[in-house]
C-alpha cells in the first residue's frame, strides 16, 4: 500500500495552485473546464466533475513555458499570493523555499548547462537518479525547457537495474549524487550512449561534471523550447511487477496537461488519505479509520496513464472498489472480442480509445511497436487488469490478468483471497498465486507472512485454521489448498508484490503454465 507518494506530484502541485481552471498557452488562455464560471468551486459531486472536465489540447504545449513562466510573470506583477512554487523540507528540518521566479532562475541556468555545457539537443534522453532533493525538480524543469526527455529512476536501483535502463533508453546524460555515482561508473563502460555525467555534490569526482559549478558558469537567460503537445516529454520505466520494466513514453500534453485530473480533483490538506499502486485490503481501510479516524480514498492508475479511476471527493467509499472512471477516461469491462460486458460481469479493464484516443494516454512502449499494439483490442486500450463494474458504476479490481487462478473451472482473483486472509489476526500480509495440481490443473496457494504472536504456533494447525477462516468469509472454493509461511514476500523497489516470482517458483519448469503466463 502506498499512501499518496507519487512522482508526478510536482505537476499536480503547480496546476493545483492555479485558482482558475486555465492554463496559459502562448498568450491564449486555455479553458480547462467548460463550467460557466470557468472555476468549478466545488467538485463534491462526481457527476458534475465529469460533466465539467473538458480539456482542449493545444498544438503546442510546454509546462515550463505555459504554466510555470505564467506564474512567474504573475508573481512579478504581484498578481498572485505568496505561496511558494516549491517548498522542500528534509528529515533534519532543513528547508528550501523557492518562488516561481527563483525556480525559473535556477532552472534556466540548469537548462543552459544541459544545452551549452553538455551539448544536449531536443529529444536527447537524460537519466536522473537522485533522491527527492530540490535539484530533482530543477532537472525536471530544465528538461522541459530544453525539450530533452527525462527518464527518472529511483535511488534504490541496483547496478543491474541502472545498466538495463541506460542500455534500453540510450540516454546521453546521467545526473546523480556521490552515493550513486560509483554504482553508475561500474556500468558506464557497458552503456556507450552516455556522453555526459553530472554530479550533485560539494566534492569533485573524476569523470563527472559538477552540477553546481557548471550552473555558476552559465547565464540565466534561456528561451524555453516551443514543444509540440505530442512530443516526447518523459519516459517512465514501469515497476517490473510482471516482467522486465517497460519504457513508457509520455508526451508534453499527456503528462503536462493530463495530470490535471490528479491535481484538481484531490484534496488540499493532509487530513485526507489516498492509496494507489496496489489494491488495498478493506481490512486495512477499517483499521486505518479506527486508528486515525480518516478514510482512505483509492486511486487506480498506471505508468501508461494518469489516474484511470478513483474514489473522488463526495463519493461514497466502497471498500474493495477503487471507485469510478476519472473524467477524461471512459473505462469499461470488456470481453475477449473487445465488446463491453454487462455490469456485474468480470472481464478485462479497458479505456476507450476510439473514436477519440484520450490525450492523457502514453504514446508507446519505446522501440516496441508490437508490444504497444498488443495493448489494444477493438475500441479499447487494455490495462492488463481484470475487473468488474457494479450497478452504480463502481469498478472492482479482481487481479492482474496474469495473476488470475483457474482452478477446476473456477476463476479466482488473488485479491479476494488475500482480503479474506488478512482479516485473520495471524496474517501480516499474504500473496496468493496458482500452484500446479494433478487433478484440478491448478489450485490456490497462499504465501503468508505471520504476525509476531503467531510465529511460534504449530504450522499444521494454523494452516487448517486459516483455511477454515477463508471458507467462512468467502466462497469456499476459493480457499487456499496450499499455504506456505514465509518471512517476507518478493517485492519491486516501489513495494509491489511480485506474484510472478512466487508463481514461477511454484510452476518451475512446467511449461503449460509458463506459456500461459
Ligand atoms: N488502486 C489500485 N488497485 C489495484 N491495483 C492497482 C491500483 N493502482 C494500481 N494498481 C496496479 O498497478 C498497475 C500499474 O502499475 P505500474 O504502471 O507501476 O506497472 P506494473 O504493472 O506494476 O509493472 P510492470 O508493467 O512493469 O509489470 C495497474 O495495472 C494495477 O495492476
Amino acid at each position: 500500500m502506498t499512501l499518496y507518494v507519487r512522482r508526478k506530484s510536482f505537476f499536480n502541485h503547480c496546476l493545483k495552485i492555479s485558482k482558475k481552471n486555465e492554463v496559459h498557452e502562448g498568450g491564449r488562455w486555455l479553458q480547462m473546464c467548460r463550467s460557466k464560471t470557468s472555476a468549478p468551486k466545488n467538485f463534491c459531486d462526481y457527476e458534475s466533475m465529469r460533466r465539467t472536465y473538458n480539456i482542449r489540447v493545444p498544438q503546442r504545449f510546454n509546462f515550463a513555458k505555459d504554466v510555470l513562466e505564467q506564474w512567474e510573470t504573475k508573481e512579478k506583477k504581484g498578481q498572485r499570493s505568496s505561496l511558494p512554487a516549491l517548498w522542500w523540507v528534509n528529515d533534519s528540518g532543513e528547508e528550501v523555499r523557492w518562488s516561481f521566479e527563483e525556480l525559473g532562475f535556477h532552472s534556466r541556468r540548469l537548462a543552459n548547462v544541459l544545452h551549452q555545457e553538455c551539448s544536449l539537443e531536443r529529444g536527447d534522453r537524460v537519466f536522473l537518479i537522485l533522491p527527492r532533493v530540490p535539484e530533482w525538480w530543477l532537472v525536471n524543469v530544465a528538461c522541459l525547457r530544453t525539450g530533452t526527455v527525462l527518464i527518472p529512476g529511483t535511488s534504490q536501483l541496483t547496478a543491474r537495474d541502472i545498466c538495463h535502463r541506460l542500455q534500453a533508453s540510450g540516454a546521453k546524460c546521467v545526473i546523480t549524487d556521490e552515493t550513486l555515482a560509483p554504482l553508475l561508473d561500474t556500468v558506464a563502460s557497458d552503456c556507450p550512449s552516455i556522453s555526459t555525467k553530472l554530479l550533485l555534490s560539494h566534492r569533485a569526482m573524476h569523470g563527472w561534471g559538477n552540477l553546481s559549478e557548471l550552473m555558476g558558469k552559465v547565464s540565466d537567460d534561456h528561451v524555453c523550447m516551443d514543444t509540440r503537445s505530442d512530443e516526447a516529454m518523459t519516459i517512465f520505466f514501469t515497476s517490473g511487477t510482471t516482467g522486465s520494466p517497460k519504457m513508457t513514453q509520455h508526451s508534453h500534453c499527456s503528462y503536462g496537461l493530463g495530470l490535471t485530473v490528479n491535481g484538481r480533483f484531490m484534496f488540499k490538506a493532509l487530513e485526507h488519505c489516498l492509496c494507489a499502486g496496489e489494491p488495498i485490503n478493506p481490512e486495512v481501510m477499517w483499521k486505518w479509520k479506527e486508528l486515525t479516524g480518516l478514510d482512505i480514498y483509492e486511486g487506480y492508475g498506471q505508468t501508461e496513464t494518469v489516474l484511470i479511476a478513483g474514489t473522488f471527493k463526495g463519493m461514497k467509499i466502497k471498500p474493495g472498489s477503487f471507485g469510478k472512471a476519472s473524467p477524461g477516461y471512459d473505462v469499461q469491462v470488456v470481453d475477449e472480442d473487445g465488446s463491453v460486458l454487462p455490469r456485474g460481469q468480470e472481464g478485462d479493464l479497458g479505456i476507450r480509445v476510439k473514436p477519440d484516443r484520450p490525450f492523457s494516454l502514453f504514446t508507446e512502449y519505446t522501440g516496441e511497436p508490437e508490444r504497444t499494439a498488443e495493448c489494444f483490442r477493438g475500441d479499447f486500450y487494455l490495462t492488463g487488469d481484470r475487473g468488474m463494474m457494479d450497478d452504480e458504476g463502481y469498478l472492482w479490481f479482481i487481479g492482474r490478468a496474469d495473476d488470475v487462478i483457474l482452478s477446476a473451472g473456477y476463476r479466482i482473483g488473488p485479491f479476494e483471497v488475500e482480503n479474506a486472509l488478512i482479516e485473520h489476526s495471524a496474517v501480516a500480509e499474504s500473496a496468493v498465486v496458482s500452484s500446479p495440481d494433478p487433478v484440478r490443473g491448478e489450485v490456490v496457494k497462499a504465501f503468508v507472512v505471520l504476525t509476531a504472536d503467531y510465529k511460534s504456533r504449530d504450522h499444521k494447525e494454523l494452516i487448517q485454521e486459516l483455511q477454515t477462516h477463508v471458507k467462512t468469509v468467502t466462497a469456499p472454493y476459493k480457499y487456499p489448498r496450499k499455504i506456505e509461511f514465509v518471512d517476507h514476500l518478493p517485492k519491486t523497489v516501489s513495494g509491489k508484490i511480485r506474484r510472478v516470482e512466487l508463481r514461477k517458483k511454484e510452476w518451475g519448469q512446467q511449461t503449460s503454465k509458463q506459456i500461459w503466463k
